[in-house]
């Protein structure tokens, strides 16, 4: 089967030109672009490399009639949305078009925001992140049909007879639901319930009881101490499934609230302190580098100023979208504050931090901004970057990188500058 690519766009259609523009448009937000004006082509590419999507983008009256073959076959390859920019086609025809496979419409001139804001939506919706369950019980027989019956559901699943494990599997695993056996021959899962409540950071995670317990009063006393909801032993595998899958959705919406901030959809600023807390004494551990990066948007007043709040709200998404999709796995991408972004890339070493942020400044000031009604305008950022040193704290990492980001504030902005211990910011990438 052919390799899918979450960032990999095909564009069809018969302007060369107009397609080479929306290209370069979408590289600028991470996405990998590449363009066919023969169907022939485009087929053969999908063969062996699927894209997350595909952009047909075709005018004049003799090659519709072609689609009408044509858009079967790319359906027929397709793993991901096809989406069509059309100019005032009647409905009629945008029906006959889904029919054939088109699953998304889009306005001609495009609107490259509007556009990867859609494509963005797509992106989340197809590849959804298994929930991540950890079940605590003493029968290996039962850890065993919880296991197959969720992981069937494609759940993520930890399982483990000792309660003793649970705060570390907690912080390991992350899980989104706590499965707890009620009567264990140590501990019971009630008095585990308020172990796991007594920790801030797990205070929020549903628990949920699993039991042969009927009885209605301790089945409330249990919950008192900590639980969400009660399951009996017995029950049928789908209503397991169910129970799980509704809990796990819900406190996943809830953590989203919590920690991505509404804007950019980016971490928070708390999270993404409590992310880089963590990372550096992983880092520390493991004896891998680590490096992290301060950005702030430069005269963002001035945009504000002249272009309006609204604009200036685009520049923000724009850019927040384009470290979302440009960075590497694993990088921690957070709003620190207003116009300020910062980023924690465990295992990147400090000089490959700055040409991968340097290579984003670059695409980012390529980028012509703009939202309706208001002109097409540039902007630029300047960033620092700093190496986790031995013995530094999460903190003194921050300080590091926001003197990197204010030197190159200082030297002109629209420039990334490595934090050097000695004062002078070495290995400066340029405008
Ligand atoms: N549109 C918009 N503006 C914001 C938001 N948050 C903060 N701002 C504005 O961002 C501006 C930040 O300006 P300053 O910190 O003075 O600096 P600057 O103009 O970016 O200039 P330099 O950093 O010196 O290049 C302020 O005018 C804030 O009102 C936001 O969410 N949306």
């Amino acid at each position: 089967m052919a390799r899918q690519s979450s960032a990999l766009i095909y564009l069809f259609g018969a302007d060369r030109a107009a397609l080479a523009l929306t290209g370069q448009q979408l590289a600028v937000f991470g996405f990998e672009v590449q363009s066919f004006d023969r169907v022939a082509e485009l087929l053969a590419a999908m063969h062996s490399a699927s894209p997350f999507a595909v952009l047909v983008d075709t005018v004049g009256a003799d090659v519709i009639a072609q689609l009408e073959t044509q858009i079967p076959l790319i359906k027929r390859l397709a793993h991901g949305p096809i989406f069509m920019a059309i100019s005032g086609e009647p409905v009629s025809r945008q029906i006959a078009l889904m029919r054939l496979g088109v699953t998304d419409f889009v306005n001609r001139p495009l609107d490259i925001q509007k556009l990867v804001a859609r494509l963005d939506q797509q992106l989340d919706q197809s590849a959804p992140e298994p929930y991540r369950v950890l079940v605590v019980d003493d029968s290996d027989a039962m850890l065993k049909w919880l296991e197959l019956t969720l992981g069937r559901a494609g759940m993520q699943v930890h399982k483990t007879h000792d309660p003793l494990d649970v705060l570390l599997l907690l912080e390991r695993h992350k899980p989104e639901i706590v499965i707890l056996d009620v009567y264990m021959p140590e501990y019971e899962g009630d008095e585990m319930a308020r172990i796991i409540r007594q920790q801030p950071r797990f205070d929020g995670v549903p628990i949920v009881f699993l039991s042969t317990e009927t009885n209605r009063p301790r089945q409330l006393m249990a919950r008192s101490m900590g639980g969400d909801d009660f399951l009996v032993k017995n029950m049928p595998p789908e209503e397991l499934v169910a129970v799980v899958s509704m809990t796990c959705e819900r406190y996943r919406r809830l953590r989203q609230w919590m920690t991505r901030d509404s804007l950019t959809l980016l971490l928070n600023h708390t999270t993404l302190i409590e992310s880089l807390e963590t990372a550096v004494p992983r880092a520390v551990r493991e004896q891998d580098v680590l490096s992290f990066v301060m950005i702030d948007i430069d005269h963002f007043k001035n945009i504000n100023d002249q272009y309006g709040h609204m604009a200036g709200d685009h520049v923000i998404q724009s850019l927040a979208r384009l470290l979302r999709l440009g960075l590497p796995p694993g990088a921690l991408v957070g709003r620190y504050g207003g116009e300020e972004f910062a980023i924690v890339l465990p295992g990147v070493a400090p000089l490959h931090a700055a040409h991968l942020i340097d290579a984003l400044r670059q695409r980012f000031a390529a980028f012509p901004q703009g939202a309706e009604k208001v002109a097409t305008f540039y902007a630029s950022f300047s960033a620092g970057v700093a190496p986790l040193q031995p013995g530094q704290s999460a903190q003194q990492l921050v300080e590091a990188a926001d003197l990197a980001l204010y030197d190159a504030k200082a030297r002109g902005r629209n420039q990334v500058l490595l934090y050097s211990a000695t004062g002078s910011p070495s290995g400066a990438q340029g405008k």
